[in-house]
């Protein structure tokens, strides 16, 4: 992990209230998603999933099989208060970049914004590395760029497709119709899927 934003850094900004990332709610654009997923016995993975509503949406649905991994230590113990039926061992207090598993659905949600750009390529590679044969990466991720220095960082299609074009198949990669207010337009949903059988 980049030394600037260590796991320290992170977990300042939430014991600070800095964090204007989170929603406090599930977002429509995974919420949508979810709602269409049957196969309850699959393996999903949210990392940097902070407060983890979408997690939680999961575990609640059924979806026992999710893990939500963190390097900040505040977030996990909120989460873990609000949802205390939730499998302590699914909670993963650790670096994205360092797990070591494999899942069949990895959902992301401002974690790659957050990440040092510099990381970004390595970000695809370790999806990939962590997704099954035909596993999915689906999530959204900021078509805009920002006026202050990051996190979040910026970025676009045009740069985005070139991190992934390596390893998944695109079956959608558009701007999301049903953002929240502050991100709409300005958001792509992704349905990306491992290639190889
Ligand atoms: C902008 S927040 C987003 C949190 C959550 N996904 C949401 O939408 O509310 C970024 C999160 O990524 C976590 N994070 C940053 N670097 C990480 C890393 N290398 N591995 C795992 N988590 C990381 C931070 O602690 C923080 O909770």
């Amino acid at each position: 992990m980049k030394q600037e934003f260590n796991a320290d850094y992170w977990q300042n900004r939430y014991q600070l209230g800095q964090t204007g990332w989170d929603v406090g709610a599930i977002t429509p654009p995974l919420r949508e998603y979810f709602d269409q997923l049957t196969n309850k016995g699959q393996r999903i993975l949210m990392p940097g999933c902070g407060n983890a509503y979408e997690a939680e949406y999961l575990f609640r649905k059924g979806f026992v099989h999710t893990y939500v991994a963190d390097v900040a230590e505040a977030p996990l113990h909120r989460f873990s208060e609000r949802v205390p039926d939730f499998p302590k061992d699914q909670l993963l207090l650790q670096d994205f970049f360092e797990l070591d598993s494999q899942f069949d659905l990895i959902v992301e949600q401002t974690f790659f914004c957050a990440i040092d750009p510099s990381l970004r390529p390595d970000y695809a590679r370790r999806c990939a590395e962590l997704l099954v044969p035909g596993g999915k990466l689906v999530g959204l991720l900021f078509d805009t760029t920002f006026e202050h220095a990051g996190p979040p960082f910026g970025g676009s299609r045009e740069e985005y497709r070139a991190y992934f074009e390596p390893y998944f198949e695109f079956l959608h990669f558009e701007t999301a119709y049903n953002s929240i207010p502050p991100r709409q337009g300005r958001e792509l949903f992704m349905e990306l899927k491992k290639l190889g059988s």
